[in-house]
């Protein structure tokens, strides 16, 4: 588990929105390098029972991609999930989106749609980056994710990030949001491998999204980046 050090940082973060100035968001430092961040209370329980709700009636296993190839391995990854689109619901995910794009700074523009995951007993996620390690895609690699916790699982189903020594925990509400590569070249930052631990009781439900390199201003042009490399 990580220590708590004097470079641990939490504020009220207002992004002097005035909107936010009314209710700022909880946002807690977790590492620099790579940058990941806490956010408590950013996605509420109505939210959460709508889209576990519209999930539970569509799931399927979840599949792991490998060499080239998506398949089914469960010693890799073991899980159920449903992919949403906003115009599934575009009031609740735009409003997410709005949400992320403020504490995120980037663009959802160029976005991947909201992935929803069920862990039941034994659910697992070995240990990965989230960035693309073998080639361009249409609008460039996965810069930022976010994952959106939305269940409490209080003694298990951590996030592990083996690289920083650092876990997080699954505590409904809260969002980990973390930048996947460099920001001068676009390479991936090894310390964004991460995991998700296994279940061991109850149940453990999570959404992602990742965001593209594409449109969002960064001081490298990815189409260059013909080889991505990990680092
Ligand atoms: O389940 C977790 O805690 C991590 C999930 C994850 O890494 C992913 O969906 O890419
Ligand atoms: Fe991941």
């Amino acid at each position: 588990m990580r220590p708590l050090t004097c470079d641990f940082k939490c504020r009220y973060q207002t992004k002097n929105s005035p909107y936010r100035i009314l209710m700022p968001f909880k946002e807690e430092d977790i590492s620099s390098d790579p940058n990941v961040k806490l956010y408590h209370d950013i996605i509420y329980d109505e939210e959460i029972k709508t889209i576990t709700d519209m999930a539970s009636k569509d799931l399927s296993d979840a599949e792991y991609y490998s060499n080239g190839k998506i398949t089914l391995l469960e010693d890799r990854r073991l899980g159920q999930l449903k992919w949403f689109s906003e115009n599934v619901n575009p009031a609740l995910f735009g409003k997410l989106n709005e949400r992320i794009e403020c504490i995120t700074d980037y663009s959802t523009k160029t976005a991947e749609g909201y992935q929803t995951v069920n862990y039941g007993l034994g659910g697992h996620f070995s240990v990965h980056v989230d960035a693309f390690t073998d080639g361009l895609k249409l609008n460039g690699n996965r810069l930022v994710t976010i994952l959106f916790y939305m269940t409490d699982v209080p003694n298990d189903g951590y996030t592990v990030f083996p690289n920083l020594n650092y876990v997080a925990h699954c505590s409904k509400g809260t969002a980990l949001v973390w930048l996947n590569l460099y920001l001068n070249n676009g390479s991936i930052n090894s310390g964004t491998f991460h995991g998700g631990c296994p279940v061991i009781k109850g149940n453990k439900w999570i959404m992602t999204k990742g965001i593209y390199e594409e449109g969002q201003h960064l001081t490298y042009n990815w189409r260059n980046n013909e080889k991505i490399t990990i680092v």
